[in-house]
């Protein structure tokens, strides 16, 4: 004889403490256990496929789960993205004249410019003119072959990403394109950190400059943040992106073999 409280859920369809219908366990009782659970993964039996499933209480937890983790992803994003802005603002310490670092900004400027994409390309193309020497040129021509791929992969992303510079960026940069309206990635601290990773690994340099080196990329992208140019996520997405470029360069370095016109010399 079925117990009273088992007739009453079967009849009422009333919830457990659970919040979970009674029902549920009157079918385990008839049909044991590893039915009940086949009838969790008949898609006619679920709750989500069930018509008259009204209210969100009848979804199992395995489903909760699915519903809340897009929304807590959201939720961290949007923390992420709060704290980028926050820090931001708080580093953007020569964003203007006014700014409590603003009398550093004229200096900034230049930093600015010893990253600018017109001085490295035109220097670049310079230096493989004057070069005399086989080696020297394929280094130099593999050099020019980075920075115009940095150009077009930035600009393909900034104008994909299109992330709006921050409030307090005066767009006073000298030679821009017009994708550098946007601000992801900071292509500065692409090449920065691009040019770097390649003087380091195809220059015989001395220690002392091996160090420039490196802090000269690490002010260039610090600056892009202090002028106010960028945010945070900006520069460390950008930094890792010039990383990942020149990885790029060493799998498609170019030979004499590859492009035997341009190296007789
Ligand atoms: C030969 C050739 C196509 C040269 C173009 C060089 C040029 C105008 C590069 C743009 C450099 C620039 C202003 C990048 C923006 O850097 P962010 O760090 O502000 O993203």
């Amino acid at each position: 004889m079925p117990s009273p409280r088992v007739t009453r859920a079967a009849n009422s369809g009333s919830p457990n403490a659970n919040g979970r219908f009674e029902f549920m366990s009157l079918m385990t009782n008839k049909t044991g256990a590893s039915d009940q659970a086949s009838a969790r993964h008949r898609p006619s039996d679920s709750p989500v496929h069930r018509k008259d499933s009204s209210s969100s209480q009848q979804q199992l937890p395995e489903e909760d789960c699915m519903k809340l983790n897009p929304s807590f992803l959201g939720i961290a994003l949007r923390s992420l993205l709060a704290v980028d802005l926050w820090l931001s603002k708080k580093m953007g310490v020569c964003a203007r004249e006014g700014s409590s670092w603003g009398s550093a900004r004229p200096m900034m400027k230049l930093v600015e410019i010893s990253g600018h994409g017109i001085p490295w390309i035109a220097g670049t193309i310079y230096c493989l003119y004057r070069t005399d020497s086989y080696a020297g040129r394929e280094v130099i021509l593999n050099l020019l072959f980075a920075l115009l791929l940095d150009i077009i992969l930035v600009g393909i992303v900034k104008g994909i990403v299109k992330r709006r510079r921050p409030t307090q960026n005066r767009m006073d940069m000298f030679a821009t394109f017009s994708v550098d309206k946007y601000s992801f990635p900071s292509g500065h601290a692409t090449r920065a950190a691009m040019v770097s990773r390649f003087m380091l690994n195809h220059l015989v340099l001395a220690v002392p400059v091996r160090i420039l080196v490196m802090l000269w990329a690490i002010v260039v992208s610090l600056s892009r943040v202090m002028l106010g140019r960028h945010n945070v996520t900006d520069v460390l997405f950008g930094y890792f992106m010039g990383h990942m470029q020149y990885s790029l360069v060493e799998y498609f370095w170019l030979s004499p073999n590859t492009l035997p016109a341009l190296f007789k010399i």
